[in-house]
């Protein structure tokens, strides 16, 4: 049974999906419907990416995390606003992307985009945003080899799961490919820093948000708690790093796209209780895979019902994403 539940946390063997025919294969896409109208959120086994790539990153990660602040703070933005580099404690409130004001989240980050600009490319906000020069930190010695290796695979990795999800809507497989050319995903690496006491109320590690793209891949720390998300019925829901697997979650633009079949689920990290580890530092690596910057994202017309309105205006992948972005910055 390629589909099964991990403490009732849906994970789907991508490697057994893509193997599949016939009958199987539209059982498991219909699977993969039902989880992304219900909750948005499943783990992705069978994904083929080496462990010793990703065991490589989780220990760069680390190893950046624990320099000294000067020494991280080199590979800070030349300025308040750009994408990448190393953000430190108290420059980020996810939930602000939701218009909540908010203190800042407990987070310091790394983050880089694309590995390079694909030619030909002259829009001036996509030069100056999405294809602005990654900051590489100093040290440690691997960390950049090791994060391209990683963003490498999640590449590859997202634009398989994408094709499952063109199956799962009734599409073409190679339906979203078009718009996969030169996506303008980013990465980044999250340290949770270890607390010595309980944060004030409504302060949390990351603030209730939705991921802007289409799809996240995430990495979370081998047994680390916190990470929650909106269930359906209006509570919220602890989700568990599942062993050998990524947790994916649908972001904003697959909802537009699905017109609202699919949801981009709310999700935060809170600092669960000092007894069950909440003041305990936490990592996770994630991918937030996002289509070609001119990419128009339109309505879906099958997820559209006869004689409906879609409920979104098109919108283009980049200036979508470079909008949203902007409102996180304190
Ligand atoms: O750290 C995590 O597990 C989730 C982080 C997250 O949701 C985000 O940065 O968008
Ligand atoms: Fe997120």
């Amino acid at each position: 049974m390629p589909t099964t539940t991990s403490s009732d946390f849906a994970v789907f063997d991508l490697a057994a999906f893509e193997a599949a025919t016939g009958e199987a294969r539209k059982s498991l896409a219909r699977e993969l419907d039902r989880i992304c109208r219900e909750t948005g959120f499943l783990a992705i086994s069978g994904h083929g990416v080496p462990p010793d790539v990703i065991a490589n990153l989780s220990t760069k990660a680390r190893a950046f995390f624990d320099l000294p602040p000067e020494v991280k703070h080199r590979a800070a933005p030349p300025y308040a606003g750009y994408p990448y580099g190393y953000l430190g404690p108290g420059v980020e409130a996810l939930a602000k992307s939701r218009g909540v004001d908010s203190p800042p989240d407990l987070k310091e980050s790394f983050n880089a985009g694309p590995l390079s600009t694909p030619p030909g490319m002259t829009d001036a906000d996509a030069l100056s945003f999405c294809f602005a020069d990654n900051i590489w930190p100093e040290g440690p010695e691997g960390f950049r080899p090791a994060w391209e290796a990683y963003f490498t695979a999640m590449t590859d990795l997202a634009r398989r799961i994408m094709r499952a999800f063109a199956e799962a809507l009734n599409l073409e497989t190679h339906f979203f490919d078009a718009c996969l050319e030169n996506p303008i995903s980013a990465m980044r690496a999250l340290n949770y820093p270890e607390l010595d006491r309980a944060p004030p109320e409504g302060q949390l590690r990351a603030g209730a948000h939705t991921d802007y793209g289409s799809l996240t891949i995430l990495l979370p720390d081998a047994g680390s708690r916190g990470l929650e998300i909106m269930t359906p019925e209006g509570a919220w829901r602890e989700i568990p790093p599942v062993d050998g697997a990524f947790v994916i979650n649908i972001g904003d633009l697959m909802a537009r796209w699905t017109n609202d079949r699919w949801v981009s689920t709310l999700h935060r990290v809170v600092n669960v209780s000092p007894e069950q580890g909440g003041l305990n530092r936490r990592q996770s690596i994630a991918f937030f895979h996002q289509p070609d910057w001119h990419a128009e994202i339109a309505t879906l017309p099958s997820c559209v019902g006869a004689g409906e309105e879609g409920k979104y205006e098109p919108v283009l992948s980049g200036p979508y994403l470079m909008g949203k972005f902007r409102k996180t910055v304190m």
